[in-house]
């Protein structure tokens, strides 16, 4: 039996197909553009995921026994507003997680609405990220577009819908949304009313492990594979990446070095602290979850390595800064896309501080690893001070793939990593939920026993774990330091 799982990524869709014990048969990876038609902007276009994520299923499937594929599922960057017409035709790109224009809308909602209203309604306040206030924002600058709007979806539902015909979502990836009731996992009507939308406009919502249907026919035969392969709604990729890296159990963590950075608990229940200083949403296993997250983490790498030194050569560069000190003079502050947790400031900026003339570009690559795991114990600290343990955690993401930013995170977390079977997260997590979707699996958690392999713990160098302590304490000086000047620079 294979189980097929997709991760509509944002530099890339990854596409995983796993047997019946969760071992990886094969990988592919099919990159898209991303466009920033203005400095706060972030865009994608939803017919380059689905074609690419076609294409990337016809050479997966090349080679296997296409007749053991049994259920697919999907995982997907949150929050993209996706806009169908009547034709089902995309209105116009989709405006993506990062995607910052949406102050004006944020500081109506918080302020105007009420941080507090907004909160009872949906579980959480209004960030520049989530749906809701891209959905005022088109209302508002693109009244036409707006107008024909039939359907309303997030990137992931985009791909289970070609691939299906049914108009679904999940509860992890509408906890995004902002116009969704978290605690009862229903959409919330207050919401939808402010917004001007109808609930006939949004899918229905489904647990992430549920199927939706069969493969739509037609494009069972050009794939190869049976009619009734089932189609799992699957879930937001930060749920579905902490599927496949076991974290389903309460209290337990897991970190995504992606293009964003996301440190993630398992709740049994729904919670929020009083100044909502997390993201509380849905989890794929039917429980609830608390999130944080810094928008620019292995996309600050990417940007490092290939705007600023022009090159593809992640590796090299990294085996360069192995041999660069910790140094607690020279600081990165990971804000190129402004900041979510812990700031929620979309006009703070990228920085490096503190060179001077024995600097190297090894010493700078090290800074932006080590500014991406402060900015990432911005958030562990807020869970510490929510009193939830945090004893191991699994990394998942891109950035995992280095082995020196994986100590790095342990070092500065002083918290064991454990790196797991697959780097692959959210696709091996959407391979999970299919297992579990198809019947293989009576729950969630079950499935994680059976599939999840931890391959290396790496625990924490205490030396270094001083040393970052330190260093830490300045590193949390700098942003408050510069908040001001932000505001007249840019
Ligand atoms: N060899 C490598 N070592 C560390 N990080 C890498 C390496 N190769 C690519 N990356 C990082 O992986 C990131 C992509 O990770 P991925 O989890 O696929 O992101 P997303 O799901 O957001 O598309 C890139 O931004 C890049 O910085
Ligand atoms: O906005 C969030 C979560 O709230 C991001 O985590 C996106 O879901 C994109 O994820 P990656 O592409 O970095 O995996």
């Amino acid at each position: 039996m294979y189980f097929i799982g997709i991760d509509i990524g944002t530099t890339s869709v990854k596409i995983i197909a796993t047997d019946e014990t969760g071992n990886v048969i094969k990988t592919i990876s099919k990159e898209y553009p991303i466009y920033f038609p203005e400095p706060l902007w972030s865009e994608q276009n939803p017919e380059d995921w689905w074609k690419q994520s076609k294409q990337g299923l016809l050479e997966l499937l090349e080679g296997l026994d296409k007749k053991k594929v049994k259920a697919i599922s999907f995982s997907g960057q949150m929050h993209g507003l996706v806009t169908l017409d009547e034709s089902d035709d995309v209105i116009r790109p989709a405006l993506l997680w990062n995607d910052q224009r949406t102050d004006k809308e944020c500081e109506y909602l918080n302020k105007e609405i009420g941080q507090k209203t907004i909160s009872s309604w949906t579980g959480n306040l209004a960030l520049t990220g989530f749906t809701a206030p891209k959905v005022l924002w088109l209302r508002k600058h693109e009244p036409e577009n707006f107008s024909k709007i039939k359907k309303i979806m997030l990137p992931k539902d985009y791909i289970a819908y070609k691939m299906s015909g049914v108009f679904a979502t999940d509860v992890s990836d509408a906890s995004g949304t902002l116009y969704m009731d978290v605690k009862n996992r229903k959409w919330s009507k207050d919401m939808l009313e402010l917004l001007h939308i109808a609930e006939n406009q949004l899918p229905k919502i489904y647990e992430s492990f549920e199927p939706i249907g069969n493969i739509k026919s037609d494009l069972a035969d050009e794939l190869g594979i049976n009619k009734d392969v089932k189609i799992v709604i699957g879930g937001g990729d930060q749920a579905v990446a902490a599927v496949g890296g076991g974290v389903v159990e309460s209290g337990s963590c897991s970190i995504s070095l992606g293009t964003s950075g996301v440190v993630f608990t398992s709740n049994e229940n729904f919670f929020v602290d009083k100044n909502n200083s997390l993201h509380s949403f849905c989890h794929a296993n039917g429980k609830y979850h608390l999130m944080g997250v810094t928008l620019a983490a292995a996309s600050s790498l990417k940007w490092w390595v290939e705007e600023i030194n022009k090159t593809k050569d992640f590796d090299g560069l990294l085996e360069e800064s192995e041999d660069a000190k910790i140094d607690d003079s020279l600081f990165y502050l990971p804000y190129l896309m402004g900041e979510r947790t812990p700031h929620n400031d979309p006009n703070c900026r990228g920085l490096f501080i503190g060179m001077n003339m024995t600097h190297e570009r090894k010493n700078m690559t090290r800074a932006v690893l080590e500014g991406v795991a402060f900015s990432l114990r911005d958030t562990f600290e807020i869970m510490k001070k929510m009193s939830i343990e945090i004893n191991s955690i699994s990394i998942n993401g891109g950035g995992s793939k280095s082995r020196l930013w994986c100590q790095i995170m342990a070092d500065v977390l002083d918290v064991k990593v454990n790196k797991l079977n697959t780097n692959e997260g959210p696709a091996y997590g959407a391979s999970i939920l299919a297992a579990v979707g198809y019947g293989l699996f009576d729950s969630v958690e079950e499935a994680c026993k059976k599939f999840i392999k931890v391959t290396e713990g790496i625990e924490p160098d205490q030396d270094n774990v001083n040393k970052y302590n330190d260093k830490y304490k300045k590193f949390v000086k700098i942003y408050p330091a510069t908040k001001e000047l932000f505001k007249e620079i840019i």
